[in-house]
């Protein structure tokens, strides 16, 4: 079968393709292991649709998300605009990949948007609310604080009715202030940044804390330093998705890509695209396999998994797992597993990376006995 298919003509093999799939995901599957290769692939696709919506409900929950590391989302998304592309102009890839890449693509965009909403917007924007009150305030007072106010508790309602928790943020926060040290929400976003249960403490010191002046002064620099954050991170991530569009394979992938992705027909795709995707792909999986490192290093930083849902590692190691399958059974021949390499490599350097993480939850959850860390240690992850 598979020698008088590989000789037949165009037609002919489309007529041996199994309908449905073929006309769905222009996928050419005529034998047992191009089946079990599209259920394989379409499991993943199941699992990658699935793997962060754990992490999204852990954040709604939270009210944040501290938990999981912004840089693996963003080393996420960039490397699915690698992907995306990459699959695009490299025939040999499966239709299967590049539906997988659009679905996770935006299951990301989502958590990343949800994460800067509670972590970055939310927080500003209740700063600049406190800020607009506390101006209004500022108004009545005289102008000249006596130096002694803050070294002591402004005796606010809200100071008044303060939890020894609280208490305990309230004056570090003054202390981190006067030192010149960023406070608690100038942490960074990316990688090192406090746990959940610190984001909490956070909340707290914002919401009671915010008549002090050291808040004020915290305020004003966490705004500057917000700022000036966003905007790098935003250069970063427009270099990054801009790249692609430079490329003359991009400029080249429409007429590629007109024809429709036929089978998994090399030859309807000039070589030059395979260049370039294999290209784009070896970029993508370098970006990937970076991505867990924050993730990993943000866990032994705070000792503690806290805020971070381990169904979405799960979710993504079977995933990856599926993917890798879908890509062996379908063929070993070199040409296809050589053109496929930086795919399945990120996928199982991702698995290993993810056991690895599955192991830091066992660790810090079980071993450890869930222990948190003590608000000093939380005061240290942020700087
Ligand atoms: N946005 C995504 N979830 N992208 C999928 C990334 C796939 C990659 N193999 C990884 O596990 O990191």
């Amino acid at each position: 079968m598979a020698k008088s298919l590989a000789m037949a003509s165009y037609s002919e093999k489309q007529r041996a393709c199994v309908g449905w799939i073929n006309k769905y995901f222009n996928d050419c599957v005529w034998n047992l292991s191009g089946e079990i290769s599209f259920g394989l692939g379409m499991i993943s696709l199941l699992c990658w649709g699935m793997a962060e919506i754990p992490q999204l409900i852990t954040n709604f929950q939270t009210k944040s998300g501290h938990g999981v590391s912004l840089a693996l989302l963003l080393t996420w998304v960039i490397g699915d605009v690698f992907n995306l592309v990459g699959c695009l102009l490299e025939p040999v890839t499966l239709p299967t990949q590049f539906y997988t890449a659009l679905l996770y693509t935006s299951t990301t965009v989502v958590l990343v948007l949800q994460t800067l909403y509670y972590d970055y917007w939310l927080r500003r924007w209740k700063n600049s609310c406190f800020d607009a009150s506390l101006e209004e305030e500022d108004e009545g007072k005289p102008l000249n604080p006596k130096v002694e106010d803050l070294s002591r508790p402004i005796p606010t309602a809200a100071v008044a009715k303060a939890s020894p928790r609280t208490d305990v943020y309230y004056t570090s926060a003054r202390s981190l202030a006067s030192s010149g040290t960023p406070s608690c929400g100038g942490a960074s976003y990316l990688g090192v940044r406090s746990g959940p249960s610190a984001g909490l403490a956070f909340h707290d010191s914002s919401s009671e804390d915010e008549g002090s002046p050291a808040h004020r002064h915290g305020a004003a620099a966490r705004k500057k330093t917000t700022v000036s954050r966003s905007v790098s991170y935003g250069t970063f991530v427009a270099g990054f998705v801009g790249l692609p569009y430079q490329t003359k394979a991009f400029r080249e992938m429409n007429i590629i890509s007109s024809g429709g992705r036929t089978l998994q027909n090399a030859e309807v795709k000039p070589l030059e695209g395979n260049f370039y995707g294999l290209l784009l792909g070896w970029v993508m999986a370098a970006i990937y396999m970076g991505g867990r490192l924050p993730q990993i290093y943000l866990n032994m930083k705070r000792g503690s998994v806290e805020g971070l849902n381990p169904l979405m590692f799960m979710f993504a190691l079977a995933a990856n797992a599926t993917y890798v399958g879908s890509i062996l059974v379908r063929s070993v021949e070199w040409e296809r597993v050589g053109a496929n390499a930086p795919w399945l490599l990120d996928a199982i350097v991702c698995i290993l990376l993810d056991l690895l993480i599955m192991m830091q939850f066992g660790y810090y959850k079980f071993l450890r006995g869930g222990e948190a860390c003590t608000e000093d240690e939380h005061d240290d992850f942020t700087h």
